[in-house]
């Protein structure tokens, strides 16, 4: 039995968020639209091999960036925790002032470098006038300019006997915020992969007219193979935008294996690009243009 002990009600959390006018008159979101710009654009999910070498994590995560930007990638989106091993241990040693620490310099280098919009995965956040620590993801434009940021709302609380425990909110702080940002290819949503079984994020993303919905996460070995691809296929198809998913790559000798697959979703809930566990990028070119192969 699944202890999903930390869960919720949304309706709580985001009590005051603004939902405007008839929340269910565009159910089916016909005016949804991509930029017309963008018919179609190419996106990447780098499935990064994450070590305890913080500097050398950086270095692969600004090359690896470098590389789908040279494929073609318009917008990249790194893995949950990218610049330290996943693990509670490890948040407080690995966490960094945003936007002042090394991570954030290193993202906007990249995406000013490759001119591509960029999701950052998730570091561990250190809040100063607190000393709080956050599950956090970063977001870039074209230019470097840091354009958004997501604390993960949804801590990691599990205990599936003889299989797993963790306990994330032993040392990370929940967000109370939903995040979506403007590119000019359509309004994006973000958020970290234990939000992805709140089907109330996702929702509230697509009417507000989110094109698609990135979850940098790191699921694992119990609970990835039973429910990774099915909750990505069922937030696509309940709001009928893309899903996608990107994870570190495994790493057996870690304390927290990650399933890796890293994923592309598209509104019909067709798995349209994925891989297994190793370090890898995928790309999917994701657009208007779904519909008409139905
Ligand atoms: O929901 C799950 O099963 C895994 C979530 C997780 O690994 C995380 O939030 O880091």
């Amino acid at each position: 039995m699944i202890s999903l002990s930390n869960r919720f009600i949304l309706s709580q959390s985001f009590k005051n968020f603004p939902i405007k006018g008839n929340f269910f008159k565009n159910f089916y979101y016909p005016n949804r639209k991509f930029s017309e710009l963008s018919m179609s654009f190419k996106i990447a999910c780098i499935q990064l091999a994450v070590s305890s070498d913080k500097s050398k994590n950086l270095i692969n995560a600004k090359n690896k960036i470098l590389e789908a930007s040279k494929n073609g990638a318009k917008l990249i989106c790194l893995p949950e925790c990218f610049n330290s091993p996943y693990g509670t241990q490890h948040f407080a040693q690995y966490a960094e002032n945003i936007p002042n620490g090394e991570s954030v310099k290193t993202l906007s280098e990249a995406a000013k470098e490759s001119k591509t919009y960029i999701i950052g995965g998730s570091i561990p956040e250190r809040e100063d006038s607190t000393g709080k620590l956050y599950n956090t993801c970063t977001v870039y434009d074209p230019e470097g300019s840091l354009i958004a940021k997501h604390r993960k709302v949804h801590l990691f609380d599990i205990d599936v006997p003889g299989k797993i425990v963790f306990k994330e909110s032993d040392s990370i702080s929940p967000g109370n915020s939903l995040t979506h940002f403007d590119t000019k290819f359509g309004k994006i949503g973000v958020a970290i992969c234990y939000d992805i079984r709140f089907p109330e994020m996702a929702m509230i993303a697509a009417q507000e007219g989110c094109i698609a919905m990135f979850y940098p996460g790191a699921f694992n070995m119990t609970t990835g193979p039973l429910h990774w691809e099915l909750l990505q296929r069922a937030r696509a198809l309940d709001n009928q935008f893309y899903v996608v998913t990107c994870s570190p790559a495994r790493d057996m000798s870690a304390t927290y294996n990650a399933w890796g697959h890293s994923t592309i979703v598209n509104p019909s809930g067709t798995v349209i690009a994925t891989t297994e566990h190793e370090e890898v990028i995928i790309y999917a070119d994701i657009g208007n243009k779904w519909n008409k192969k139905l």
